[in-house]
């Protein structure tokens, strides 16, 4: 039987990735820092992911077990026997993990030139590439040039929708029905392996763009503005209809950009915004703003699903007013719990909105989009 590993075993670990790979007929070692959610999966060794909608249907995930991150020999040993090794630990988590999966494949290049694959599943354009760089950091220059080879590391798209989970048992899942696993073909090392649900293409970028800088731009700035309304979960901030106008408002924005770079149809990606909009509403999701909206910092980032796509847009001589407001709620997003977003406000306590501006969003201080998001920031 063919061997997954795969890193970190939360919502979409379990709720879609995992589900995909055992339903492939892969055993799926999930490799966790959770003590509680390794302990449960080697004592139950199964799972149910719940599709929440209309039809709601259970799927029973079989054949899987756990890791601790900490046993690193036995993570090392997992991954030098793996068939495939995937990730869904978050954007920030992939440099503690490198070197755990540079273990793994130090071993395996000892006595194997079989090729292995490596998918970072987050929302990051380009986070197979980055997990890349950094595990190739923990290789000897003998290792990477092997490695280079035989390692291929290919990028992808991950769509769907899991919030965080309520019910009792913890390994079980609510999922959205709807899902899109895109990965490029171009990455992989010998043959795509054939995993149903898992779609390679030539042209991943124009996918995982579409998506970050789309779907999560109008989930963000949902997140945001739901925030400071008071609204608790997604579906509640898109009811008030001055913050969907803004969402809509956003990603048709981030439209320009994206038709002028990849060739999207208007109306095509008109279609994907109702879409995606459809899939928030959803009822029988219940997504907290405080999910959708954690680490503001990376949110934030210069090539994230805010930042990015408003600075392209106003070279292409659009205002985006409406990519500005949801950044400017992004900065007064002061949840308590979110250590990111004490992180944050702490810097424009200390430093002010300029400095984060720079140090955080990477906007260039000439860039008239400071003075649009400041316009917003003291509007409200
Ligand atoms: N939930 C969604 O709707 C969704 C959809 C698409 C993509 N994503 C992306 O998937 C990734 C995971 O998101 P999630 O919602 O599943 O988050 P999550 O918090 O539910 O899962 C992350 C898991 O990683 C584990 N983890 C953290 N540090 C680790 C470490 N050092 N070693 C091993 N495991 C570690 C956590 O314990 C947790 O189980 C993120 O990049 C997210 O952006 C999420
Ligand atoms: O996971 P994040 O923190 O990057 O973004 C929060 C949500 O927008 C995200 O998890 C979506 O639910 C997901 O990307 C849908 O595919």
């Amino acid at each position: 039987m063919k061997t997954a590993v795969h890193f970190g075993a939360g919502n979409i670990g379990r709720g879609f990735i995992g589900f995909l790979l055992s339903r492939a007929g892969y055993r799926v070692v999930f490799v966790d820092i959770n003590a509680g959610l390794v302990e449960a999966l080697n004592e139950k060794g199964f799972y149910r992911v719940v599709e929440g909608g209309e039809d709601a249907k259970v799927h029973r995930v079989e054949g899987v077990s756990g890791i601790l991150s900490t046993e690193e020999e036995k993570v090392a040993g997992a991954v030098a026997g793996a068939h495939i090794v995937t990730t869904a630990v978050g954007p920030g988590v992939l440099g503690s993990i490198a070197p755990l999966i540079a273990a793994g494949i130090s071993r395996r290049l000892r006595y194997s030139t079989d090729p292995l694959n490596v998918i970072a599943c987050e929302n990051m354009v380009g986070a197979s590439t980055f997990l890349k760089e950094r595990v190739m950091e923990h290789l000897s220059a003998g290792e990477r040039e092997k490695a280079e080879k035989t390692m291929g590391f290919p990028d992808a798209a991950v769509d769907r929708i899991v919030p965080p989970q309520e019910g009792t048992d913890p390994l079980d899942v609510t999922v959205e029905p709807y899902f899109e696993w895109v990965v490029d073909t171009g990455g992989f090392k010998g043959t795509v392996p054939e995993i149903p649900g898992m779609k390679a293409v030539e042209n991943l970028q124009a996918y995982v763009e579409r998506k970050i800088y789309t779907l999560n731009t109008g989930h963000a700035v949902a997140a945001y503005l739901g925030y400071e309304k008071g609204c608790a979960t997604i579906r509640e901030a898109l009811q008030n209809p001055e913050i969907l106008g803004t969402v809509k408002g956003a990603m048709a924005e981030s439209g320009v950009y994206l038709r002028a770079r990849f060739g999207f149809g208007e109306e095509e990606h008109r279609a994907y915004i109702e879409k995606a909009l459809q899939r928030f509403l959803n009822p029988a999701l219940k997504d907290p703003v405080v999910r959708v909206g954690r680490n503001p910092v990376r949110k934030l980032g210069p090539k994230d699903r805010l930042v990015f796509p408003a600075v392209r847009v106003l070279e292409l001589g659009v205002k985006p007013v409406n990519l500005a407001r949801g950044i400017a709620a992004a900065l007064r997003f002061d949840y308590e719990e979110d250590a990111e977003a004490r992180e944050l406000q702490r810097m424009i306590r200390e430093q002010g909105i300029d400095a984060v501006l720079s140090r955080v969003c990477g906007i260039p201080e000439e860039s008239p989009l400071r003075d649009i998001i400041k316009a917003n920031l003291i509007k409200n």
